[in-house]
C-alpha cells in the first residue's frame, strides 16, 4: 500500500471512532468519519467478523472514493457457548441499545458461578485501499475478561462496564481511555494493523 495519509473509518459506533481515532491522529493519517459522506449502515450478513468487517469497509470506501478501515467486533462468553458473538450489537433486538444488552447478558449470566464467568473481546482490523482492493489487510486481536455481576464504571461502552480485567482489578469502563487502548483487543488490533502497514510499505 502506498503511504497512508487519510482514511475513512468504517464505522457508525462512536465509541470505536473515538477509540481508533485516538490511536491514528498521532500518526499523522487524516481520519474521517463515515457520516461525512452519509455512508449508511450496511446490513451485517456475514458468519464471521471478517466477513462483516469486509463489508463495512467496502461500502465505505465506495462510496467516499478514500481508504476504508473497518472493525467488526464482539463479546464471547464462555458460558454461552461463545454468544453473543456477532451478534453483540443486536443481542436484545433492534435498534441496538448498549443499556438493554448488558441487562440481557446479566440475565444469561445470572446462575452462572464465579469462576465461569470467562469471556474474550474480540476484534477485527480490515483495511481496504479501494472497494476492489484484492489483497485487503486484515488483523484480529482478542482480550481476556470475566463477567462481573453488577456493572462498574462510567467509560468505555457497550459492554464494558460488565467486562472484569482481574490483573488491573478494574471494569473496562473504570480504565482511562489511553490504558483501555493499550490493553483492548481494538488496540492491539490496530497495532498489529500498523506493523502489517509498514512492512508492505517498506518491501
Ligand atoms: O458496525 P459498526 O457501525 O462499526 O458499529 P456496531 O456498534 O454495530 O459494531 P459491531 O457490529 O462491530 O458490533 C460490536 C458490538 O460489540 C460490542 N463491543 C465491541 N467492542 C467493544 C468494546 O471495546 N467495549 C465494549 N463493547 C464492545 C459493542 O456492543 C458493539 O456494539
Ligand atoms: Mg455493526
Amino acid at each position: 500500500m502506498s503511504q497512508l495519509t487519510e482514511l475513512v473509518l468504517a464505522s457508525g459506533n462512536a465509541g470505536k471512532l473515538k477509540e481508533l481515532g485516538a490511536l491514528l491522529a498521532p500518526l499523522g493519517i487524516k481520519v474521517h468519519a463515515q457520516s461525512e459522506f452519509a455512508v449508511p449502515e450496511v446490513e451485517e450478513t456475514g458468519l464471521t467478523f471478517v466477513e462483516n468487517a469486509l463489508l463495512k469497509a467496502r461500502e465505505a470506501s465506495r462510496i467516499s472514493g478514500l481508504p476504508a478501515l473497518a472493525d467488526d467486533s464482539g463479546l464471547a462468553v464462555d458460558a454461552l457457548d461463545g454468544r453473543p458473538g456477532i451478534y453483540s450489537a443486536r443481542f436484545a433486538g433492534e435498534p441496538k441499545d448498549d443499556g438493554r444488552n448488558n441487562d440481557k447478558l446479566l440475565e444469561a449470566m445470572a446462575e452462572v458461578p464465579e469462576g465461569s464467568r470467562g469471556a474474550s473481546y474480540w476484534c477485527v482490523l480490515v483495511l481496504l485501499e479501494h472497494p476492489e482492493d484484492p489483497v485487503p489487510l486484515i488483523v484480529q486481536a482478542d482480550w481476556r475478561g470475566e463477567i462481573l455481576a453488577h456493572p462498574r464504571g462510567e467509560g468505555g461502552f457497550g459492554y464494558d462496564p460488565l467486562f472484569w480485567l482481574p490483573d488491573q482489578g478494574a471494569s473496562a469502563a473504570e480504565l482511562g481511555a489511553a490504558e483501555k487502548n493499550r490493553l483492548s483487543h481494538r488496540g492491539r488490533a490496530l497495532s498489529a494493523l500498523l506493523l502489517e502497514l509498514e512492512r508492505r510499505s517498506s518491501s
